[in-house]
């Protein structure tokens, strides 16, 4: 019997330095493709052993093959679009198919749980819409979900729950209505913290027309990105950038000054602004130091009391006394922002999770445990 042979981008798209690709069946199919230093035969590579080579004959590509089963080889190659497309090119061309990571994952581990040591029982009544996860199933969740994360730091929450997550959910399925519906509230009081593993924090700025929002954010991100112009209603609508602050990948959201706009367009740039507040992580309310605190800050003050308030243009005055819990910072200067991101980052994440604690991370992971509290809260209906 032949089995096909099988291909998957593993990493994800464009990103990183280095791009690797699975390939699972017929090793003999690199035979032509790829050239080893060692001289030695793709499907004769010692297990496990990293082998540097070159790809194709002609303008050949720097590659690194590991053999990492009998049947089963990873190519390493630079991320570049084009490397990986001709490599996915070529191995298609021999006949393999390309799946999607979804899938790969999803059969490695599939096959993991047919060869599990220990078989892990589950009683079916716990499979299925709304019930609780096999261990397996959550592994693969975890697989995908780390191709998912931006920087190391999320990167390193998502590995820390493939060692923690699957077993919660099993012990889910063992427990105690009382034990289970603890362990439950436990999991969810990280689900937030979970959820912006894969998603960005958002923090929406907004104040004034031209206390400095735009000017802000470029010192934020440390570029030029926003337009800035020492024009009162420049921003006219909301501008988002992704940017990672200590660590935390954050989507910051740059508003058009809230003010009794007179214009249709500015209006409506004005109404989504709102919208975009409402949703937001955390505000930052703009004052302008070198103007103080003038009727219409005052105004926004009272309607986010939630927010931080950032006192900009500090290099402009000196003299004018800091408000009590507002931030100090020049965006021109640059002078306050690292304490600014401090405060921002402590209003975010007043607590990392415990290095134990299992925590949900999916969306699906995180509506599951809602389901499951409320079915265990009313196990008759
Ligand atoms: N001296 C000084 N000037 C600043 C500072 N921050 C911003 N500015 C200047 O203030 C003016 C307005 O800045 P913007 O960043 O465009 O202000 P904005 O709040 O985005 O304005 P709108 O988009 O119109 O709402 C520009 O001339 C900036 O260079 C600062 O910290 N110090
Ligand atoms: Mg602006």
């Amino acid at each position: 019997m032949t089995r096909e042979t099988l291909i998957c981008e593993l990493t994800p798209h464009g990103r990183g330095a280095v791009a690797t690709i699975g390939l699972q069946g017929d090793l003999d199919l690199l035979q032509t493709l790829f050239h080893a230093a060692n001289g030695i035969a793709p499907a004769q590579q010692p297990l496990l052993r990293v082998c540097f080579g070159h790809w194709g004959k002609t303008a050949p590509e720097e590659v690194v093959v590991v053999r990492t089963a009998e049947n089963a080889a990873e190519v390493h190659c630079h991320s570049g679009l084009a490397a990986v497309e001709r490599i996915l090119a070529d191995l298609r061309q021999q006949g393999c198919r390309q799946v999607s990571q979804e899938e790969w994952v999803r059969m490695s581990v599939e096959s993991n749980e047919r060869s599990a040591p220990h078989p892990r029982p589950l009683s079916p009544e716990y499979r299925g819409e709304g019930g609780i996860q096999s261990f397996f199933e959550v592994e693969a969740e975890l697989h995908l979900a780390l191709t998912r994360t931006t920087t190391q730091r999320t990167a390193h929450h998502v590995l820390r729950q493939m060692a923690l997550l699957p077993l919660a959910f099993e012990q889910l399925a063992a427990a105690s209505l009382e034990e289970r519906l603890a362990l439950i509230d436990r999991m969810l009081a990280y689900a937030n913290f979970g959820k912006r593993l894969l998603e960005p924090w958002s923090v929406v700025l907004c104040g004034r027309p031209n206390v400095g929002k735009s000017s802000l954010i470029n010192a934020l991100l440390g570029f030029e990105r926003s337009v800035v112009f020492d024009q009162p209603g420049t921003t006219r609508d909301v501008v988002a950038v992704e940017t990672a602050l200590q660590g935390w990948p954050v989507q910051l959201s740059d508003t058009a000054g809230l003010r009794h706009a007179e214009q249709a367009l500015e209006a409506a740039g004005i109404a989504r602004a709102r919208v975009q507040l409402q949703r937001a992580d955390l505000i930052l309310l703009v004052i302008d130091a070198s103007v103080g605190i003038l009727p219409e800050d005052q105004e926004l003050l009272a309607e986010f009391p939630q927010a931080l308030v950032v006192w900009n243009k500090q290099d402009l005055s000196k003299e004018n006394p800091v408000p009590v819990n507002a931030v100090p910072v020049s965006a021109l200067t640059q002078a306050g922002v690292p304490e600014l991101i401090e405060h921002i980052v402590t209003r975010l994440i007043p607590a990392e999770p415990p290095p134990g604690a299992p925590f949900p991370i999916t969306t699906e992971q995180i509506n599951r445990l809602h389901q499951l509290h409320l079915q265990s809260l009313t196990p008759n209906s």
